[in-house]
């Protein structure tokens, strides 16, 4: 299988050099060249298959250089480390209304899905080409304490993270400054999300400094998030009970539009997915695009949500690309438009299978609250805003994407009860170590000269 950038300036690459690419030289983003399809077939076969065993039967049709066993052995190791046993539990609230538990793995939250098995393929990589390399990642909160994790104590590399200073949640920000590794740089930058993602890209933009540190990618810039997370929609699928499954729409807390990306992707492979609902916090360029067409970014603002505080989000060039017949002529117009003007607005845009919801941050805590009464279940902040405005026409499925436990604050205020969990209990004793950095390319280029492996 190869794989092909969304602006079509740059020749198409195998898995695993697309893997280790990450943002394609043209400032695309990698996608494969043809979407495999899957029959009724495919899928009764698929129905009774573990976690692991399912990740390998969707994985080896994309990671074709890849031995197969030597992809089996990286996945099973991957999910070993989730601490329920069903991986990604489906928990029914009533009828209408189910809970995909995507908080099981080391980090408490949906990044570990795919962050646990490129920690493992990049291992992997250093040691068949016999080479260091050095990852750089962008996060609101979760990707980048997911990256450390499946990164953790693998030799031959480094991983930098940048986050917004202050705007993660403090046990966020704790699980990447906190580690006490030698090759985990915690860098605190002074602006948004954006701000991080945007000096980010402008690092890989720069080819010559990317090639020197054999620089890698962990956001959902990089194709390999994106096909590990189209498996948790299929498992996650095949166990909805089938006399609704056909009817469930999936509804994902979105910021960077990777996730619900991953499951759309899946459904145009073949795999009857109803519908999406795209659900926004307060930072609703989402929410505008799937309800207007009106593609137009506006300052972030903080929420209760911080996972979720982002405004230009990568996946959307992944979806426009597919959804309009694969054109990089016109992906590219959209994309530099929207990056001179801050907008885009699409006449006859098509929403395909999504809708689209929006939460209030006063609107958090009272949906926790209710969620709690109701169904004596606790949601973390980012789920809460998937509960804003559900279907009425059909059940829903709504991922939750991380643990409560990391917002203690909000759901205390919410609920009056602490969630805990011992893994982040341990981490308040740990000194924190992390470097505080301007939002600029210049700067963070001079830090990674400094410290590159
Ligand atoms: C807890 C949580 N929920 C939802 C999201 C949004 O996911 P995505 O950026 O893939 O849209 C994030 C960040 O990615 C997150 O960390
Ligand atoms: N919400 C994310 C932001 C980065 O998104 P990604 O999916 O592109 O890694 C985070 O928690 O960091």
């Amino acid at each position: 299988m190869r794989f092909v950038s969304t602006r079509g300036q740059t020749p198409p690459l195998g898995f695993s050099d697309a893997v280790a690419t990450g943002l394609a030289p043209d400032g695309g983003l990698y996608l494969p060249e043809t979407l495999p399809q899957f029959s009724a077939a495919d899928l009764a076969r698929f129905e009774p298959l573990p976690y692991a065993e399912l990740c390998f039967e969707f994985l080896k049709l994309f990671a074709t250089d890849i031995e197969p066993s030597v992809l089996r052995a990286i996945i099973a190791k991957s999910y070993t480390t989730f601490s329920d046993p069903r991986i990604a539990p489906i928990i029914k609230l009533d009828e209408r209304t189910s809970v995909l538990e995507l908080f099981h793995g080391p980090t408490l939250a949906f990044k570990d899905f795919a962050l646990q098995l490129l920690g493992n393929l990049y291992e992997h990589q250093c040691a068949t080409r016999g080479q260091t390399i050095n990852v750089l990642g962008a996060t609101s909160g979760d990707t980048g304490s997911a990256a450390i994790h499946g990164l953790l104590g693998k030799p031959g590399t480094a991983i930098f993270i940048l986050y917004p200073d202050g705007r993660t949640s403090p046990l966020q920000e704790r699980q990447m400054a906190c580690t006490g590794a030698d090759n985990v740089y915690a860098l605190a930058i002074d602006g948004s999300f954006d701000d991080a993602q945007a000096a980010l890209k402008d690092l890989f933009a720069d080819q010559d400094f990317r090639t020197r540190h054999r620089l890698s990618a962990v956001n959902s810039i990089n194709l390999a998030r994106v096909l590990a997370q189209c498996v948790y929609y299929l498992y996650a699928y095949l166990r909805l009970p089938a006399a609704t499954r056909a009817e469930t729409e999936f509804v994902v807390p979105t910021g960077n539009f990777g996730n619900v990306l991953a499951g759309w992707t899946l459904q145009k492979m073949g795999v009857p997915i109803h519908s999406f609902k795209v659900a926004t916090n307060q930072n609703d360029i989402l929410y505008r695009l799937f309800t207007t067409g009106d593609y137009r970014v506006s300052a972030v603002a903080p929420s209760l949500a911080p996972s979720m505080d982002i405004q230009v989000s990568s996946n959307f060039e992944r979806f426009l690309y597919l959804s309009i017949g694969r054109d990089s002529a016109k992906v590219r117009e959209v994309m530099e438009t929207f990056k001179k003007t801050g907008g885009y607005k699409f006449e006859n845009f098509d929403r395909d299978t999504f809708s689209a919801s929006r939460c209030s941050d006063a609107q958090i805590p009272s949906i926790i609250k209710d969620v709690y009464q109701k169904y004596g279940y606790v949601v973390d902040p980012h789920t809460a805003c998937a509960f804003a405005d559900l279907s009425k026409d059909r059940p829903s499925l709504v991922l939750a994407t991380a643990s409560p436990a990391k917002f203690p604050d909000t759901i205390i205020s919410a609920i009056g009860v602490e969630p805990k969990d011992p893994s982040l209990e341990a981490l308040k004793q740990r000194p924190l170590k992390k470097h505080l950095l301007k939002a600029d390319a210049g700067a963070i280029r001079a830090f990674i000269d400094a410290n590159a492996v």
